[in-house]
């Protein structure tokens, strides 16, 4: 990475709280993620790292903190604001259309941002496994089908930064192995990467630098490769192989 990248992030998260009534599901969170670079935040069930998400990408807004991106504050935007500049959400549970085909999926993707849009071909290249399927509904994916073509949807809009939201969960290994050849992909063609995930192993693995999330506080955050060696994390939330 290099030293401008590390001075001039593309995203910052500034002591961001997030409550949903009484519940306080994110308490005074900050980090900031370098350009092209691949984040991850882990941590246990409900330790608020999908909250991080929405805030960042304007699905709820924080009762305190900024956000900023390329250095602009982007706090108060709504959601399809930042999309347009290039902010793109893969969110939990994929919420692809099942009825849709493939392929309109994918347009409904490319409109949402429509100037900068990638042709749905070269979506094709980077996901053959879509290409064949490119006619049928959606529905008719397997699983890790589906979560390809919820990331294929953000890829289309041409993000400078993707938020992925558990993109292994309930996928069986192989398919998380393809998963994550795709996140390091994405990464080699310069999109930031932001990733939230379950599998904090592996999520680290692919990861410059990490954050651990519990109850809704960073706990420890550093270079990911130092978190995998951190007796403490290893206890917590890696465990023995
Ligand atoms: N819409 C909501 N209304 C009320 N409470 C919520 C809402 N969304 C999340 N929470 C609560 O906020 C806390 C953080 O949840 P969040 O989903 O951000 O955690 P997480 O780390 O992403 O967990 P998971 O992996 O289970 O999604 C939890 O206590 C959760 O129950």
């Amino acid at each position: 990475m290099s030293e401008q990248a590390k001075e001039n992030p593309i995203l910052e998260v500034e002591s961001v709280h997030v409550a949903y009534g009484r519940v306080q599901a994110v308490r005074d969170v900050s980090f900031s993620v370098p350009e092209g670079g691949l984040i991850a935040l882990v941590g246990a069930n409900g330790a608020g790292k999908s909250s991080v998400l929405a805030a960042v990408s304007g699905l709820v807004r924080p009762g305190s903190g900024r956000i900023r991106l390329e250095g602009k504050d982007i706090t108060r935007w709504p959601a399809h604001k930042r999309v347009g500049a290039g902010l793109v959400l893969v969110p939990e549970g994929r919420q692809i259309l099942g009825t849709l085909t493939v392929a309109e999926n994918l347009r409904l993707g490319a409109h949402r941002r429509r100037r900068q849009a990638a042709p749905e071909s070269e979506m094709y290249e980077l996901f053959p496994v879509l290409a064949e399927r490119r006619a049928l509904p959606a529905s008719a994916l397997s699983g890790g089908e589906q979560q390809m073509l919820a990331i294929a949807r953000a890829m289309i809009a041409r993000p400078r930064v993707v938020l992925l939201d558990e993109p292994s969960m309930g996928l069986a290994p192989k398919m998380v192995d393809e998963v994550f050849a795709v996140i390091e992909r994405i990464r080699a063609s310069g999109v930031t990467v932001v990733l939230v995930e379950q599998n904090a192993r592996r999520a680290l693995r692919a990861a410059d630098t990490g954050h651990v999330l519990e109850t809704g506080a960073i706990a420890h955050s550093g270079p990911a490769a130092h978190l995998l060696k951190d007796p403490r994390v290893v206890k917590a939330y890696l465990g023995v192989e």
